[in-house]
């Protein structure tokens, strides 16, 4: 029996370059959905929000002098680029995923309209919201929680390339320690990077749990979702 009736999974988009230096690596994508299609098979209604990191991030375009709101529509667009990806290869693996964007792009995919995505959810189908929250200066893990917390998720995943929350950034300090569980309050005060406050204050003021986890452990999602100890749960 799944721990959620109803989840908002974040992958890191990041992650989606397996051991390439850029785009999608077709084995890591393929194992990334076959790790959801378990979950979904638990009875499970999922839905997805894609980083675009692994094509580009706002952020390092804006460090190059770029409009950092130029850069962020660039990274937006990125998100859009792995939402196709992943639902093509999920409807290779057998599953049915529909995309919505926060930014019209009609032609390309549907635009987000939240009864839509209800409606997707009942039916079983997994939704993979896309273009992030549509806004600059925001992160897919803002967009996580807002679309998380619009559908009525019980819970937020945020499966990345850390196995959860560490007292410190632990590629930087090696005597980090990680938390079994972290309030939102002490992880916000604490500055802790591994997401950014906007998600942080959007979920706590929601009392909308995060659980953040390794996306390259096998089993570690289905873990989390059967309710098994795993990575480190933010909570209210
Ligand atoms: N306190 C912390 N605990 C865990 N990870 C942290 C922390 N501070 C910074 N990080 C960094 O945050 C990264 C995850 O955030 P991010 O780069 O946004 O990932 P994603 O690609 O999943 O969006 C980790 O790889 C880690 O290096
Ligand atoms: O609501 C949003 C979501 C994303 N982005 C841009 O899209 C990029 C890719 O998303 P993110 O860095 O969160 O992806 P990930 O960390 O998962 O690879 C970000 O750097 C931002 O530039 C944005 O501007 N607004």
């Amino acid at each position: 029996m799944p721990a959620y009736k109803r989840i908002l999974l974040k992958l890191s988009g990041e992650a989606l370059m397996g051991d390439d230096a850029y785009g999608i690596n077709r084995g890591t994508i393929v194992r990334m959905v076959r790790e959801v299609q378990e979950i979904t098979n638990l009875g499970c209604e999922v839905a997805v929000v894609i980083g675009g990191g692994n094509i580009f991030r706002g952020v390092a375009g804006g460090s190059v002098g770029m409009d950092r709101a130029t850069a962020d529509y660039m990274g937006m667009l990125a998100t859009v680029m792995n939402s196709l990806a992943l639902a093509d290869t999920m409807r290779q693996e057998g599953m049915t995923a529909r995309v919505m964007s926060a930014i019209s792009i009609e032609q390309v995919v549907e635009p987000y309209v939240r009864p839509k995505a209800l409606q997707y959810l009942e039916e079983g189908k997994i939704v993979v919201f896309a273009a992030g929250t549509g806004n600059p200066f925001f992160t897919t893990d803002t967009a996580a929680a807002l679309r998380g917390a619009e559908i009525g998720a019980e819970v937020v995943l945020k499966a990345t390339k850390v196995d959860g929350v560490y007292s410190a950034d632990p590629n930087k300090d090696p005597t980090a320690t990680r938390y079994a569980t972290i309030g939102f309050d002490e992880a916000i005060s604490k500055n802790l990077q591994v997401m950014d406050a906007a998600a942080f204050a959007l979920c706590r003021d929601q009392k909308l749990p995060i659980r953040v986890f390794s996306i390259n452990k096998p089993g570690a999602l289905k873990r989390v979702v059967l309710g098994q100890d795993e990575g480190t749960l933010v909570h209210v």
